[in-house]
């Protein structure tokens, strides 16, 4: 299973339940990288996403949250993380990845069982309340693109990091 998220400087991922940062660039990269795959995400990450990308078209939508009262069009829901990757999610067709998209709850959660980790780096400080797991030395770097400028102005870039 895989982590995919977009982070600023320190780690910020998030403020207040939304994205401090417009990066048409990424949200291209996201839709590539997670397309006709499952994707996961905690119900606040739901609740972020513009009412048009619910469900994220084209990709097999599962919402982690406790309220077993919750449900949505589109969506699957999970009570747990452990169960959105085991349950019958996990008989995704064979070779597809399950990708976690958010947010910082269900990111820290999934970390210890993934082996893939997509991350855009953006080259920008901006105040915000939910950071990314820490990436630590179990990882390796496999792929790292070169610094580009978004439209908007924002330096990022893309790096990729793979563990056993
Ligand atoms: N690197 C990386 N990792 C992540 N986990 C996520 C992202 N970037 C971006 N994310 C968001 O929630 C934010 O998205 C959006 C925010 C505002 C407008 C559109 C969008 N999107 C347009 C494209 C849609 C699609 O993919 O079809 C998805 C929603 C999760």
């Amino acid at each position: 299973m895989a982590l995919i998220w977009a982070q600023a400087h320190d780690g910020i991922i998030g403020d207040a339940g939304s994205i401090p940062w417009h990066l048409p660039e990424d949200l291209a990269h996201f839709k590539a990288v997670t397309d006709a795959a499952t994707v996961v995400m905690g119900r606040r990450t739901w609740d972020s996403l513009p009412e048009r990308f619910r469900p994220l078209p084209g990709r097999r939508n599962v919402v982690v949250t406790r309220d077993a009262g919750w449900a949505a069009a589109g969506a699957e829901r999970a009570v747990s993380v452990e169960k959105a990757l085991s349950g019958d999610t996990a008989s995704t067709e064979p070779g597809t990845t399950i990708w976690v998209i958010g947010g910082g709850e269900v990111y820290r959660e999934a970390l210890a069982r993934a082996s893939r980790l997509e991350v855009t780096e953006l080259d920008l400080a901006v105040p915000g309340d939910t950071r990314a797991p820490a990436v630590d030395g179990e990882w390796t770097r496999a792929h790292a693109s070169e610094w580009m400028v978004s439209r908007t102005g924002i330096r990022y870039r893309f790096v990729g990091y793979e563990r056993p």
